[in-house]
């Protein structure tokens, strides 16, 4: 009301909507065009007659006026991505007589050089944290800290202050967990806490590689070594780590030659590149991680006994998502943030009917199944809260209307058959996309398939 009295209204509104400094629009209560300042054609390259009338998200990209003539919340700087730059953004609803009939939106933005040397110089500030960043995975290979790991749970917890008290001393580690429980993140944590911190953490995947690649990766080789050995011979990751950390993961499903060899070198700190009659020392802590019952298979002699007590000095386990449902919720919510950050998309929170459903269920991929899911989700849709129609089909069995009956362990047991089966319907029997849908592993799918005997 009070602006009513001010005088030369007119004129000073005039004077900002025509200020070449500020790039602003006005749109309808339905969210179309009324207004373009004269700024802002220029910076969209287009004309107010263009304009006039247009769907706002016709004429600018990834644009909230016609979001913010419906919800009637105003939002301050909010950056926006427009014609490959990031401008500061706030929208500002118009009300009249308790109903809002249209939108007033300013964009920061002084002048195209004056924006792009800030946008420059902003990115270039990013391009070098990112570089650093890079340098430290290359240069050390750890991605993740003990600050990386989420949780509030009291077993998350008792894990981090484990970490912390066997971290300085140079014992072998095993970690133990199902798939996607966050072994790896463990052991980065480990290194990245040690004295070793400013050596290499070097891994490798036992799992993944050939048996008769396995050994010249672990102990390099010598030139000539055999028919496609590389001129001058190549380290193993021994050699790489020396000083530093070496990561085994998936350990069980080593073949039983290298355990030999393993054992070997862990023994007398010394390797024998393959085609080579001499040792190298080294000097490497050994961090492992199984998701396979490593008893067991010392039983069925497809692990050694000695090897398991070298690497098994300190026992880690890693709890499944199931048994820790209190990190649900921050898990979810972490995941959601850096993923919409990452590609850019504002998805700012979840339905609790969304959380509810994810206490539910049984996570048979534990972490990393939840973090794929919320990657997913963020990138279908096309709202601010992921709600239950967003969530992937497979998901919906687990709705909690059936009656279970049974321990925990058999309720666990039967929704994971039930998800497993349900995998294999959606995918027409391919067990690759089955466990990739459901964010596991393909050795993890196929022991869970014989372990519920699915066919
Ligand atoms: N506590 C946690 N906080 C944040 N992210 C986590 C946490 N635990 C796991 N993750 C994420 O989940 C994914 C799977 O974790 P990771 O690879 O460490 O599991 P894993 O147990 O080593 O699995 P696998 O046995 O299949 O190799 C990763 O992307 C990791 O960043």
């Amino acid at each position: 009301m009070l602006a009513l009295d001010i005088p030369y209204r007119d004129k000073i509104i005039e004077a900002i909507v025509e200020n070449p400094n500020y790039c602003i629009v006005a749109v309808d209560a339905e969210g179309y065009v009324t207004f373009l300042s004269k700024t802002y054609c220029e910076f969209l390259e287009t004309t107010l007659e263009e304009s006039l009338g247009k769907h706002v998200t016709e004429v600018i990209e990834n644009t909230r006026m016609h979001i913010v003539v419906k919800t009637g919340k105003e939002e301050i700087a909010d950056l926006q991505y427009i014609r490959g730059n990031y401008m500061i953004a706030s929208r500002i609803p118009v009300w009249v007589e308790g109903k809002v009939i249209g939108a007033v939106g300013f964009v920061l933005y002084r002048d195209t050089k004056e924006w792009q040397e800030m946008n420059s110089h902003i990115r270039a500030l990013l391009q070098q944290l990112e570089h650093f960043r890079k340098q430290l995975r290359v240069k050390h290979g750890i991605t993740y800290t003990i600050h990386d790991i989420v949780g509030n749970s009291r077993e998350i917890q008792l894990l981090k202050e484990k970490i912390k008290k066997i971290a300085p001393s140079d014992v072998s580690v095993l970690i133990r967990g199902e798939s996607g429980t966050g072994k790896e993140l463990f052991a980065h944590s480990i290194h990245h806490l040690s004295d070793r911190s400013n050596k290499p953490f070097v891994s490798i995947n036992c799992a993944s590689i050939p048996e008769h690649l396995l050994e010249s990766e672990l102990f390099g080789y010598e030139e000539g070594a055999f028919t496609g050995a590389k001129k001058g011979g190549k380290p193993g990751k021994f050699q790489l780590a020396h000083g530093g950390t070496l990561f085994l993961d998936e350990i069980g499903d080593m073949p039983l030659s290298a355990q030999v060899k393993i054992l070997r070198v862990l023994q007398e700190g010394e390797v024998q590149p393959v085609g080579s009659t001499e040792t190298q020392k080294v000097d490497v802590r050994i961090i492992a991680a199984t998701n396979q019952p490593l008893e067991k298979l010392i039983e069925e002699n497809k692990f050694r006994k000695d090897l398991f007590y070298r690497i098994n000095v300190v026992q880690l386990t890693v709890p499944p998502l199931r048994e820790r449902r209190k990190d649900i919720r921050i898990l979810a919510k972490y995941f959601l943030h850096k993923v919409s950050v990452r590609v850019g998309k504002r998805v700012v929170d979840l339905d609790e009917e969304v959380i509810e459903k994810f206490l539910q269920y049984s996570w048979p991929g534990n972490i990393r199944e939840l973090e794929n899911l919320i990657e997913a989700t963020v990138h279908l849709t096309n709202k601010e809260r992921i709600g239950l129609k967003d969530l992937p089909d497979y998901f919906s069995f687990d709705d909690g209307e059936e009656e279970y009956s049974g321990t925990l362990k058999e309720v666990v047991e039967k929704a994971e058959k039930q998800a497993i089966l349900q995998a294999l319907r959606k995918t027409n029997g391919d067990k690759l996309e089955a466990a990739k849908l459901l964010g596991i592993g393909k050795s993890s799918f196929y022991e869970k398939m014989k372990k519920y005997e699915v066919e």
